[in-house]
């Protein structure tokens, strides 16, 4: 028999851009897509489940997992390691699904060369003040992790166009449907006739 193979998907853009909000959102529409679950070294925020949002991990186990080869990518971000365990992808994407990584620029980079077939998708908010407000009105994060990941942000908006494509999160609802657009694009329609 014959396996389907299916498609990944990379979702990059600063922090506090929405990805994750327009994520759950996507996913709520279309819950056959397959999100992966990243392995972090950084701290669960309140209401964060361990094997949900991510795998939280020490730095050692963390630091096994990239000498056994069990990482797609991984990076440092912000003073924390961010990695995509490999082994789920692929049995996926085996299985015909759609694969989503929500992972930052590095990881994105790494991605396109070991995947050049990913599509890439890149986030930006409307605007940098729109972007610091995002981040301070999520109110996850401590003065300094803010400016850690603001200063980050301008890097990854500079790269913006190594993308497939650049999606603008203005309003959510707009945005999740040009989202649905790439993610699922419109098959032309067989004629039935002629
Ligand atoms: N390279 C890489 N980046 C990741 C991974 N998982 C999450 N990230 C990115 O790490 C950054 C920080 O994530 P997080 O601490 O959850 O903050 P948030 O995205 O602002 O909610 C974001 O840009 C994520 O997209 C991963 O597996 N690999
Ligand atoms: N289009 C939008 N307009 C206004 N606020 C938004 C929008 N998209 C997301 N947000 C808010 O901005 C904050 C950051 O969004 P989040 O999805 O956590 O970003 P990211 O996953 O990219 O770090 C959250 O508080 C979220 O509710």
């Amino acid at each position: 028999m014959q396996h389907a193979i299916g498609k990944l998907i990379v979702l990059t853009g600063p922090s506090g851009a929405g990805k994750g909000t327009l994520l759950k959102a996507l996913l709520a529409e279309h819950p056959e897509l397959y999100v992966s679950i990243s392995a972090t070294t950084r701290s669960p925020r309140p209401g964060e489940v361990h094997g949900q949002h991510y795998f939280f991990l020490e730095r050692a186990e963390f630091d096994q997992m990239v000498a056994d080869g069990n990482l797609l990518e991984w990076a440092e971000f912000a003073g924390n390691c961010y990695g995509t365990p490999r082994q789920p992808v692929a049995e996926q994407i085996a299985a015909g699904k759609t694969v989503i990584l929500e992972i930052e620029l590095e990881g994105a980079r790494q991605v396109r060369a070991s995947f050049p077939e990913a599509y890439r998708i890149f986030i930006l908010p409307p605007s940098f003040d729109e972007l610091e407000n995002r981040l301070r009105g999520r109110g996850t994060e401590s003065d300094e992790v803010i400016s850690r990941r603001m200063t980050r942000a301008k890097d990854e908006i500079a790269a913006a166009n190594e993308f497939d494509i650049q999606i603008v999160n203005d309003q959510v609802e707009r945005a999740v449907q040009e989202l649905a657009t790439i993610v699922f694009p419109v098959d032309t329609p067989v004629p039935t006739s002629v």
